[in-house]
């Protein structure tokens, strides 16, 4: 798990490395440089690009005179830097890299007013004009010089954000600052690269190590974490020698409909291929041939008005609502299930019956966990006007109803009752279509089956179901569900061996 920080906490972690370790600052951010340089290379392949690197005249300015005298030891021989002087203020490495980079033999220009900047024969534009110390919205000849660069449509490099991009909070929808195609940030990305309004400021970002104190980091107080690969090594268990079906969980999936018993069949095959010892699927009388034909392992507990309670109670784990219908007789269900106070997924239709159900959402067993993609969500806490706004609610009501929701999207946000926000990062969008919620349903029951804690189900269940996709996507243009279904125990088996 990485800590992720707001810019003023990295500012302190800053000064503390450099406190530290005995380093200069100038020498971090010659570190920066070089980490900065080396993923460049990879960007831009072509040591003939003609690159404008645009300096302003703070630290995020004489990262990028640093860079400039790197990359030019690195051969790229058409660099031209611009320095950005619209304000007053220099930071002292800045003129201390203006020094160092006269020695070499890079065209500097001097731009005082925007319109000067009219560099149209040119490839690739480094923006290191403003990075985390923005302190204030953009504006004045910052705003004009962003558009002017926008303008060009070439391809942007921002050095650790794009020129008017706050890190920490809401974008706003009139956002004048620079679009990036790549940003390449520093040790920790920053909390907004995860939020979809970020869109408009960059494409993908890239973060580079630049020697920062990881203990310190770690141990500074932030509800942001994000997932990592050795996390999800450290949390999932090798199938025990000696065990048996009986060791790894009854899981019990109570979905599917006339038209959607797809949803509950994805599901049934996710937990099927997520490691639960055994699996049911609680659907109508008409899915069984589909079951029964598609997946043998699987057993039926037949839905019907006659079913009595008693026949759920075996199961360790349940998840309700993929393609089940939100009519009386499920609501009906769902309230009766509640009752008996077991480890409960609830997702798709049993969320709506949530959402018109106010007495049910605060009668849920502690630690239930809730899947809602933001139209879910939204029906069920109603309507944000923004992600920040609707993270914030997730963790509110996370902590208040003692619930672990679960945020999908492409970056999901896991809520926890602690408050803590776990964000996922694996994934992609050759998994955008319909019933890959499903089997994230189905693979979140199969862990809490299996007996790994709520919290710890819900992270590794989204980690493998966006790895999955990961790995097939490398191989194919979409993916679909019942693939990924299937890909989930050949991820698991990759991450045990490495
Ligand atoms: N630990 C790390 O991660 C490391 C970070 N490093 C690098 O340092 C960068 C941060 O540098 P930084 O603090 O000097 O601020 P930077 O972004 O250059 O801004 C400069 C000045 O601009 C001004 N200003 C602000 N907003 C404005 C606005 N809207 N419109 C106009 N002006 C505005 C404001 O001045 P003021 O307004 O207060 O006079 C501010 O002081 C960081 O992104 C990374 O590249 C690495 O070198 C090493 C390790
Ligand atoms: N572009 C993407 N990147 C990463 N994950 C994605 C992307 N698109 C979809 N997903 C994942 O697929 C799942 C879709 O869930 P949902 O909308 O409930 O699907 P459905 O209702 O069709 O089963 C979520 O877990 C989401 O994170």
């Amino acid at each position: 798990m990485q800590t992720l920080l707001t810019s003023s906490q990295m500012q302190t972690v800053d000064a503390y490395t450099i406190k530290q370790q005995s380093i200069s600052s100038v020498n971090l951010m010659e570190s920066a440089a070089k980490a900065f340089v080396k993923a460049f290379k990879k960007e831009v392949l072509d040591k003939d690009a003609r690159i404008s690197i645009l300096c302003g005249q703070g630290n995020n300015g004489g990262d990028g005179l640093a860079i400039a005298r790197l990359l030019n030891k690195e051969k790229y021989k058409n660099s031209t830097v611009f320095l950005i002087n619209f304000s007053a203020k220099l930071s002292d490495d800045y003129t201390k890299n203006l020094k160092r980079l006269s020695k070499a033999k890079i065209p500097i220009v001097e731009i005082k007013e925007p319109g000067e900047f009219n560099e149209i024969k040119v490839d690739v534009v480094i923006d290191a004009i403003l990075g985390s110390g923005l302190n204030k919205p953009l504006s004045g000849k910052y705003t004009s010089l962003a558009s002017i660069i926008n303008g060009l449509k070439k391809q942007v490099i921002a050095v650790d954000v794009p020129t008017g991009f706050n890190g920490d909070d809401l974008i706003p929808e009139n956002y004048n600052g620079i679009k990036a195609d790549v940003v390449i940030s520093f040790q920790r990305p920053k909390i907004n690269f995860f939020f979809p309004e970020s869109v408009v400021a960059m494409n993908r970002f890239k973060v580079v190590n630049i020697g920062l104190d990881e203990n310190f980091i770690e141990r500074q107080q932030s509800n942001w974490k994000l997932t990592t690969r050795a996390d999800v090594q450290k949390i999932i268990r090798p199938r025990a020698g000696f065990s048996h079906k009986g060791t790894y969980g009854h899981a019990l999936i109570v979905a599917g409909n006339n038209t959607t018993m797809g949803a509950g069949l994805l599901a049934a095959s996710a937990s099927l291929h997520s490691g639960s010892g055994l699996t049911t699927v609680c659907l109508p009388q008409s899915g069984l041939i589909a079951l029964n034909t598609m997946l043998p392992e699987v057993m039926a507990l037949p839905r019907n008005e006659h079913l009595a309670i008693e026949a759920f109670e075996k199961f360790n784990a349940i998840a309700i609502g993929p393609g089940l219908g939100f009519d009386e007789e499920n609501e009906e269900l769902l309230e009766k299930l509640i009752d008996l106070k077991k480890q409960f997924v609830i997702d798709a239709d049993g969320l709506t019956i949530l959402s018109k159900r106010e007495d049910l959402l605060v009668k849920l067993p502690a630690k239930t966990i809730l899947t809602p993609h933001m139209k879910e969500f939204d029906r069920l806490f109603g309507k944000h006007e923004s992600w920040w706004q609707r993270v914030a609610t997730a963790r509110e009501k996370a902590q208040q109803l003692d619930l672990i929701i679960i945020l999908k999207n492409q970056y999901t946000f896991i809520c926890l009752p602690t408050g803590d926000v776990h964000i996922n990062a694996t994934g992609n969008p050759a998994m955008a279509s319909g019933g890959m919620g499903d089997v994230l349903t189905g693979t979140i029951t199969a862990f809490l089956a299996q007996c790994y804690s709520p919290a710890d189900a819900a992270i590794l269940a989204v980690y493998l179901h966006g790895k999955a996709g990961d790995d097939l996507a490398k191989e194919s243009f979409t993916v679909n569900a019942l693939q990924l279904a299937l890909q989930i125990p050949k991820t698991i088996k990759k991450l045990l061996k490495s």
